[in-house]
C-alpha cells in the first residue's frame, strides 16, 4: 500500500499527536466514529481493556495507519477543525476581558478634564477636544529659555513635514511592536488630554489587539515599597487578572503601557546600576520597574508611551527613544476654535479672540491650552463691570482677572447676581488676603526649590487648610490629585504660570510690609526675620525696602539663568502697577503715595542697558517692560521698525534687545535684513533667541568680526536653526571669523547659501570652509569674492571638491589666484558637471 502524505506526518508526529491529543482521546474517537473514518469494533480495538489513555491514542494511530492514507487525511482534518475551535475557546476568556478593559478605559477617559473637574459634563472628548499641533522629531534638544517662549517660538516657520496629525501618531503606537515613543510638551499643552484622545481611539478601534495600561508617574510615586508589575497591573486592573498571566507569557508585545508626566516623577532613574529584572512577579522598586520595562528586560517586546515636560525629557537615554513627538500647541486657527467650543456663545467666543488676537504677548501665550482657559475664565465672567472702560493688555492683568473670577463668582458666596458679586467683591478680597498670602508662600517655596507636586504637610507649614480652601476656590488654583493609588493626598497647581503667578503675588504683598519673602522659606528664623523686617521699615521707610526687595527678585532671577524665573518677574513687575493691582483692590491698598511702577522701570533699563545678561534673559526684561507697562516702550518699537525700513544706520545695544522682542511676538518670520545697521557681535548676540528662526539672514556691512561669527555658529548649531541663506558680505570676519563660522557649519544642515564676500578670509579661511566642504551635503552655493585666497586656498577647496558632489556654485572672483591656478580650477570644473566654479585673475 502506497504511503500517502497524511499517513507520512502522522508516523513523523507520532510522539506530538500522543501527548497533545491523549487527554481527549474519547471526544476524539467518538468525532472519527461519527464520520465514519473509524467502525465500532476499531474504537473497541482502541480502548482495548482498561487501557490509558496514552496508550489509546497509540492504538488509534496503528488502527488509522492501517485503513490507510484516507482516513489519515480525515483524521488531520478532524484534529485542524478541533485544534481551531479549542484555540477559540482558548481566546474567548482573553477577547472578552480584552473588551471589558476596553470599555472601561473608554469611559474612565471619556471627556476633557477641566481644570474644575467636570465642567463640560456629558460632553464626549471627541466635541470638546480641539485639535492641537503636533510634530514628530528624530531627537529632541532642551533649550534654556522659558517654556512659553519655547511654545510660541515653535510655531515660527515650522516645517510642514516635522508636523504630524494625531491619527499617525495612534496608529503607529497601535501597529508597531516595541516602541518607545516620548510625547513632550510646556506644562498644560494638553499632554494629558492626548492621551485620553488615544485612549478613546483605541477603545473603538474594533481591529486592534493591544491592550493599553496607562498610569501616571504622580500616582507612580506612591508606591514606596516594592512590588512586582503583575502585582501592580493586577491591583490597578483588577478585572484583567485571569488574562494577564498569559499575555505576559505568550503576547508581551500586546502590551502599551501609558506613562503619563514623567516631569512629576520623584524617583531617579538610573539606567546604568538599576538591577537587571526579567519576571513580571518579581517585587521591585517603582523607579527600577520604570526603567527594566524602557530597556526591554521587562515583558520584552511591549511598547511605551512616555509624555513629559521638556526640561525631564533629559531622564531618558534617547537611544532608548524611537519617536519623539512634541505638541507645538494651538495655532491660531486651532485657538479660534478653542474659544468657540468653550465659550457659552459665539459672540462671546468671537470677543475673546479679537481681544487675544490683537494682543501679542497674549496671543503669544494662547498657544498653550491652559492658558486659552485661563483667558477665558477670566474674560467670559466680564469681571470689566468693575474696571470700566480700560482695555486690559498685560498677562498679569489676565490673571488678577482670572483670580477674581475664581473668588468672586466660584467661591463661598454662591447667591445674589453678577452685579451683587462685584459689589461684595472688594471686601471679599481683602478678607481672602492672608489665605492667598499663605498660598503664595506655598508657591514661591515650590518655585525657588523648582519643586511642582505639595503633600499635605507643605499645606500645614504654611497653616493652609485643606478644607477652608476647598470650599473656596482649592479645585481651581491648587488642584487636589484624586489618582487610583493615592493613599495620601497631593496638590499642585493647575498650571504652573498660576503657581508663578501667586509666587509673585506673594513676594510683592511680603515686601511691601518690609518683610523678606525668602523667610518663609526658614521658618524657624520667622520671629527673627519679622523683627528685622519691623526694623527695616523704621530705618529705611517702605518705599526703599519694596525697592531693595524687588532688586533682590530680580537679581536672584537672573543668577538662574535657566529661566525657569521668566514668568515670575513679569509677574512681579505687572504687579507693581496701580492699574493692574486695581483689579484685585481689596488684596492690594487703594493706589496712592509714591509709584513702585517709576523706580520698577528704572531698574528694568538699566538691566536692559547692561550685558552681563544673557539674550534670553534681555529678552525677558523686554517682556518685563511689558507689563510694567512702560509707557514709551511701544513708541519705542515702532520707531526702531522704522528705522530698519528706513534703512537708518546705528543703533544701541538696548535696540538689539528689543528688536528681538518685538520679533518674538511677530509670526511669520521669513527674512531678517540687517545689512549695514551698525550690527556688532554684542548686538548680534541680543538677536540671538530669534536668529534661527529666519530663513534668509542678511547681515551685511556690519562690523561683526570674529566675536560675531561665534554667534552665528552656535545659532547654525541650534537644533531649531532653519537658516536657508546666510549673507555676511563685508563684515570683518577675516580668518579667525571664519575657522568660527565653520564649527557651526560642520553641524550644521540647513544652510544652502553662503555669501562671504569680502572677508579677508585668505588661503586659512578658504581651509577651513574646505574641512566643511568635507562632511556637510547642504551647502549648495558659496560666494568668496575678493578675500585674498590664493592657489593654495583654491587647491584646498578642489581636494574638497572631490568628496563632495553636492556643491553646485563656487564663487572665487577677485582673489589672488595665479593664471595658472585659475586654469586648474576651470580644468576641474570640467570634469563636474553638476559644478560652476567662477573664477578669473
Ligand atoms: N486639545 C484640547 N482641546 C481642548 N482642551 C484642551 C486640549 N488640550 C488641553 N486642553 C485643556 O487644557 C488643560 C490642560 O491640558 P492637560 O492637562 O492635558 O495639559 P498637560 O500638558 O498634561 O499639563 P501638565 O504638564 O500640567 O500635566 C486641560 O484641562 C484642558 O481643559
Amino acid at each position: 500500500m502506497a504511503v500517502g502524505p497524511c499517513s507520512l506526518q502522522l508516523q513523523e508526529r507520532r510522539p506530538e499527536l500522543v501527548e497533545m491529543w491523549s487527554r481527549c482521546i474519547s471526544e476524539v474517537l467518538d468525532l472519527l466514529h461519527e464520520e465514519q473514518v473509524i467502525t465500532t469494533e476499531d474504537v473497541s480495538f482502541v480502548r482495548g481493556d482498561h487501557l490509558g489513555k496514552t496508550d489509546q491514542m497509540r492504538n488509534l494511530l496503528d488502527v488509522l495507519h492501517g485503513r490507510g492514507e484516507e482516513s489519515c487525511r480525515a483524521f488531520v482534518d478532524m484534529l485542524e477543525r478541533k485544534r481551531h475551535l479549542l484555540l477559540q475557546a482558548r481566546m474567548q476568556p482573553q477577547q472578552q476581558h480584552s473588551q471589558v478593559h476596553k470599555k472601561i478605559l473608554g469611559s474612565q477617559h471619556g471627556t476633557v478634564v477641566d481644570y474644575i473637574g467636570k465642567s463640560r459634563p456629558g460632553q464626549p472628548l471627541e466635541e470638546s477636544y480641539t485639535e492641537i499641533t503636533l510634530s514628530l522629531n528624530e531627537t529632541f534638544t532642551v533649550r534654556g529659555q522659558h517654556e512659553v517662549t519655547e511654545v510660541g517660538n515653535a510655531f515660527k516657520k515650522l516645517d510642514s513635514e516635522r508636523r504630524c496629525e494625531f491619527e499617525t501618531i495612534s496608529k503607529n503606537l497601535l501597529q508597531q511592536d516595541m516602541v518607545t515613543a516620548v510625547l513632550c510638551g510646556v506644562a498644560g499643552s494638553g499632554k494629558t488630554t492626548v492621551t485620553k484622545r488615544f485612549v478613546q481611539y483605541w477603545s473603538k478601534d474594533s481591529l486592534t489587539s493591544k491592550i493599553v495600561f496607562i498610569f501616571t508617574f504622580r500616582e507612580l510615586n506612591l508606591i514606596t515599597e516594592c512590588r512586582s508589575l503583575q502585582e501592580l497591573l493586577s491591583t490597578h486592573y483588577s478585572h484583567l487578572k485571569p488574562i494577564l498571566n498569559q499575555v505576559f507569557s505568550k503576547d508581551p508585545s500586546r502590551i502599551l503601557f501609558i506613562f503619563d508626566g514623567l516631569d512629576e516623577f520623584q524617583f531617579p532613574l538610573d539606567f546604568d546600576k538599576t538591577p537587571k529584572c526579567t519576571d513580571p512577579e518579581m517585587p521591585q522598586r517603582i523607579n527600577h520597574m520604570v526603567v527594566n520595562l524602557l530597556k526591554g528586560n521587562l515583558l520584552h517586546g511591549c511598547s511605551m508611551l512616555i509624555t513629559s515636560r521638556p526640561h525631564a525629557v533629559s531622564k531618558l537615554p534617547q537611544a532608548l527613544i524611537q519617536n519623539f513627538y512634541k505638541i507645538l500647541g494651538f495655532s491660531a486657527l486651532q485657538q479660534k476654535e478653542y474659544f468657540r467650543k468653550s465659550c457659552g456663545t459665539p459672540e462671546a467666543a468671537d470677543e475673546i479672540w479679537q481681544y487675544v488676537s490683537a494682543r501679542p504677548p497674549l496671543f503669544l501665550m494662547c498657544h498653550i491650552p491652559a492658558f486659552c482657559w485661563i483667558i477665558v475664565t477670566a474674560l467670559q465672567e466680564k469681571i470689566s463691570v468693575t474696571a470700566g472702560t480700560e482695555n486690559t493688555i498685560t498677562v498679569t492683568e489676565i490673571y488678577c482677572r482670572f483670580l477674581k473670577a475664581i473668588l468672586v463668582f466660584h467661591g463661598e458666596q454662591k447667591d445674589g447676581s453678577q452685579i451683587q458679586k462685584l459689589l461684595k467683591a472688594q471686601q471679599l478680597l481683602r478678607t481672602m488676603r492672608p489665605r492667598l498670602k499663605d498660598l503664595g508662600a506655598l508657591a514661591f517655596k515650590g518655585l525657588v526649590e523648582r519643586r511642582f507636586i505639595f503633600g499635605p504637610g507643605d499645606l500645614t507649614w504654611f497653616a493652609l487648610d485643606q478644607n477652608d480652601l476647598s470650599k473656596m476656590f482649592l479645585v481651581e488654583i491648587l488642584k487636589e490629585d484624586r489618582d487610583f493609588l493615592a493613599y495620601e493626598k497631593s496638590y499642585h497647581f493647575v498650571h504652573t504660570s498660576l503657581q508663578e503667578f501667586f509666587a509673585a503675588l506673594y513676594y510683592v504683598l511680603e515686601s511691601q510690609t518690609g518683610m523678606d519673602p525668602f523667610s518663609c522659606l526658614k521658618s524657624a528664623l520667622l520671629p527673627v526675620h519679622r523683627r528685622l523686617a519691623a526694623g527695616m521699615r523704621k530705618l529705611f521707610g517702605p518705599e526703599r525696602v519694596l525697592r531693595k526687595r524687588v532688586k533682590e527678585a530680580f537679581n536672584w532671577s537672573h543668577r538662574h539663568q535657566s529661566g525657569h524665573m521668566d514668568l515670575f518677574c513679569r509677574f512681579v513687575s505687572g504687579l507693581l502697577v496701580p492699574r493692574t493691582r486695581q483689579i484685585l483692590e481689596g488684596i492690594f491698598a487703594p493706589p496712592g503715595g509714591a509709584h513702585p511702577q517709576l523706580f520698577l522701570l528704572r531698574l528694568l533699563h538699566k538691566q536692559l542697558d547692561s550685558s552681563s545678561l544673557v539674550p534670553e534673559r534681555q529678552v525677558n526684561v523686554c517682556h518685563c517692560l511689558y507689563e510694567a507697562q512702560d509707557p514709551g516702550m511701544m513708541d519705542r518699537l515702532k520707531s526702531w521698525l522704522a528705522h530698519v525700513s528706513q534703512g537708518q544706520a546705528q543703533n544701541s545695544p538696548r535696540d538689539w534687545t528689543e528688536l528681538a522682542f518685538l520679533l518674538q511676538l511677530a509670526n511669520n518670520l521669513d527674512e531678517l535684513n540687517l545689512e549695514n545697521r551698525g550690527l556688532g557681535a554684542d548686538g548680534l548676540r541680543r538677536l540671538l533667541p530669534v536668529l534661527p528662526f529666519f530663513s534668509t539672514l542678511r547681515l551685511g556691512q556690519n562690523p561683526l568680526g570674529s566675536e560675531g561669527a561665534a554667534v552665528l555658529a552656535t545659532v547654525l548649531k541650534s537644533p531649531d536653526c532653519r537658516i536657508e541663506r546666510l549673507w555676511v558680505v563685508g563684515a570683518g570676519l577675516g580668518s579667525e571669523g571664519v575657522k568660527m563660522l565653520s564649527e557651526g557649519l560642520k553641524e550644521n544642515s540647513t544652510v544652502v547659501d553662503l555669501r562671504l564676500a569680502i572677508n579677508n578670509i585668505g588661503d586659512d579661511g578658504a581651509g577651513c570652509l574646505a574641512d566643511v566642504l568635507m562632511r556637510n551635503r547642504t551647502l549648495k552655493d558659496i560666494r568668496l569674492r575678493d578675500n585674498l585666497i590664493t592657489d593654495k586656498g583654491a587647491e584646498l577647496f578642489m581636494a574638497a571638491l572631490r568628496e563632495n558632489t553636492t556643491l553646485e556654485y563656487l564663487w572665487l572672483f577677485d582673489n589672488k589666484i595665479s593664471k595658472a591656478g585659475v586654469r586648474r580650477l576651470k580644468d576641474f570644473a570640467k570634469t563636474r558637471e553638476s559644478l560652476d566654479i567662477k573664477s578669473c585673475t
